[in-house]
C-alpha cells in the first residue's frame, strides 16, 4: 500500500465517487490505514494487532457497496462481495463458507498476473504475432508476405478473417473429487493434466482478433514464474483482502417457519472464518486471521443485536449510512467523477452526436428519481440508472441518423419523456 494513503487521503479519494456517507467513508479510511501502520510494527506486535471489521448499516442503494469496493481499488487490494443469504440455500453444507476465502485468494492471483501481465507484454505479444502469422500464411513464407499480413492484422483489415490455430485446451468445469464433500474436492482437470505432460493442444478456428487476445493469453502465461504468482497473492489475500459480506440482516432475523436453525448456523459457520482460521486452497493454505470484513445490511426488520453475541463482537465498527435525497442524487449526477450523465454523452458522441444536458434537466432528473423510489419501491441511487436509461433510450436507438447533430436535454425534454411515466404508480413501476 502506498505511504501517501493517509485516512484523510482515501475520503478524499472517496469523495471523487462517493456523495455522503461520510460516517462511513472514515471507517474504512482508517481500517486500511491500520493495515498499513500494522505492517511497520514489530514481527511479534504484529501478530497481535487484528483488523477492526466494520458493519455498515443502510437501506439499499446508498453506497456501501460501493465505498468498499472502491476502497479496495485503491489500495489494489483483492476484494469479494458474498451475499450472507447464499448460504441459507437449499444443499448448503457448513464447509461452503470457506470459498469464501478460496475466492479471495482467486481474486488476488488475478489481480497479481494483471499486474506482471504488463511488464511480460512485450515479449508476449512478439511471440503471439510470431505464431498468428505461422497460422495465416505457413511458417515458410516470405518475410514480405508476413510484413504485408503483420500490417493488415494491425490495421483492423482481418477482424473478419477466420484463422485455425493450435491452442492449450481450456479446461472444463472443475471436477468434483467423490467423497471429498463439498468445494474441498474440487480440481480442475487441466492442473493435474498439466502436472503430467504438460497442457492438452487442440486446433481450433477462430476470428483474428480473437486468435490474437487467446495467443497473447498463453504467451503472457508462459512466462509468468506460476509458483510465485501463487506464493504472493496468497500473501496478499493474507494481509489486504476485503471480504464484503451483504444482507448480513437476512441471516440475524429468526424465521417463524423454522428457518432460524440454519441461519443462525450461518453465523456460526462464518465465525470462524472473520476470527481467524486457516483454510485449504488450491494454492496452499491461507490464513483469515487479518482479512478485513465489511458485513451490510439495511437492519430494517433485524437489529444488530439479534445477531449471535460473538459476531456482534466482530463486527465492532457501526456506522450507519444514510438514505440519499433529491439533493444527493443532482450531486451523484453532477459531481462525481464518470458519472451516468458523463458516460452517456462519451457513449453518443462516438457516433458524432453531442449531447448537452442542462442543469435544469439534472434537477428534473433527480426529482423523478426521488419521486418513482418514493411511490414505488426505495432502490436509492440505482433508480438514476433506470432513469437516465429509459430518457436516452430513443435517442441512443436514433443516433446513427442524428449524426453531427447537437441534443440539448433540458428540463422540458426530461417531462416530456418521463413525466407520465413517473406520475403513475403502476407504470412506473414496470418501466422506471
Ligand atoms: N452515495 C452515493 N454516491 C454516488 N453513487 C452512489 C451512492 N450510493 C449508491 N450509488 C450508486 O448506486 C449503485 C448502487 O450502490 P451500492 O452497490 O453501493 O448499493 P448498496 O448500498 O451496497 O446496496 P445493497 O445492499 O442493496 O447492495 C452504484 O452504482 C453506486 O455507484
Amino acid at each position: 500500500m502506498k505511504d501517501n494513503l493517509t485516512p484523510k487521503a482515501i475520503v478524499r479519494a472517496l469523495d471523487e465517487h462517493i456523495i455522503g456517507q461520510s460516517e462511513a467513508k472514515k471507517a474504512v479510511a482508517v481500517a486500511l490505514r491500520n493495515r498499513w501502520r500494522r505492517q511497520k510494527l514489530s514481527l511479534e506486535l504484529r501478530d497481535e494487532v487484528t483488523p477492526k471489521n466494520i458493519l455498515m448499516i443502510g437501506p439499499t442503494g446508498c453506497g456501501k457497496t460501493e465505498i468498499s469496493r472502491r476502497l479496495a481499488k485503491l489500495a489494489d487490494a483483492p476484494f469479494v462481495k458474498v451475499e450472507a443469504t447464499k448460504f441459507t440455500e437449499v444443499g448448503y453444507v457448513g464447509r461452503d463458507v470457506e470459498q469464501i476465502a478460496r475466492d479471495l485468494v482467486e481474486e488476488a492471483i488475478r489481480l497479481e498476473k494483471d499486474r506482471r501481465r504488463e511488464s511480460v507484454r512485450e515479449a508476449a505479444s512478439k511471440a503471439a504475432m510470431e505464431r498468428l502469422l505461422n497460422a495465416l500464411v505457413g511458417e515458410g513464407a516470405s518475410e514480405a508476405t508476413r510484413a504485408s499480413f503483420h500490417q493488415r492484422i494491425t490495421e483492423n483489415a482481418m477482424n473478419e478473417t477466420e484463422v485455425e490455430i493450435e491452442v492449450e485446451d481450456t479446461p472444463s468445469a472443475p471436477m468434483e473429487i467423490p467423497g471429498m464433500g463439498g468445494s474441498v474436492g474440487m480440481i480442475n482437470l487441466s492442473d493435474i493434466m498439466g502436472k503430467f505432460g504438460g497442457p492438452k493442444l487442440t486446433r481450433r478456428k477462430m476470428k483474428v482478433p480473437d486468435a490474437w487476445d487467446k495467443l497473447v493469453d498463453e504467451e503472457s502465461e508462459k512466462r509468468l514464474d506460476q509458483d510465485d504468482v501463487a506464493r504472493t497473492a496468497l500473501a496478499n489475500a493474507e494481509t489486504n483482502g476485503i471480504v464484503f459480506l451483504d444482507e448480513i440482516d437476512k441471516i440475524a432475523v429468526s424465521d417463524v417457519r423454522g428457518g432460524s436453525v440454519s441461519r443462525e448456523g450461518v453465523q456460526r459457520d462464518l465465525l470462524p472464518l472473520i476470527e481467524g482460521t486457516t483454510v485449504a486452497t488450491k494454492y496452499g493454505p491461507m490464513k483469515t486471521d487479518h482479512v478485513l470484513f465489511i458485513a451490510s445490511g439495511a437492519f430494517h426488520v433485524a437489529k444488530p443485536s439479534d445477531m449471535l453475541p460473538e459476531l456482534q463482537g466482530r463486527l465492532p465498527i457501526r456506522v450507519e449510512l444514510k438514505a440519499l435525497t433529491e439533493a444527493d442524487f443532482v450531486r451523484i449526477l453532477s459531481e462525481t467523477r464518470a458519472n451516468l450523465v458523463a458516460q452517456y454523452k462519451a457513449l453518443l458522441a462516438t457516433e458524432e452526436v453531442a449531447v448537452e444536458v442542462t442543469e435544469g434537466a439534472v434537477t428534473e432528473i433527480a426529482r423523478i428519481a426521488a419521486l418513482v423510489n418514493e411511490t414505488v419501491e426505495n432502490i436509492g441511487a440505482r433508480r438514476l440508472q433506470t432513469v437516465m436509461e429509459k430518457l436516452l433510450e430513443e435517442l441512443s436507438f436514433e443516433a446513427e441518423d442524428r449524426k453531427g447533430e447537437t441534443v440539448t436535454i433540458d428540463e422540458a425534454y426530461v417531462r416530456e419523456k418521463l413525466e407520465g411515466l413517473a406520475g403513475n404508480a403502476d407504470l412506473s413501476k414496470y418501466i422506471l
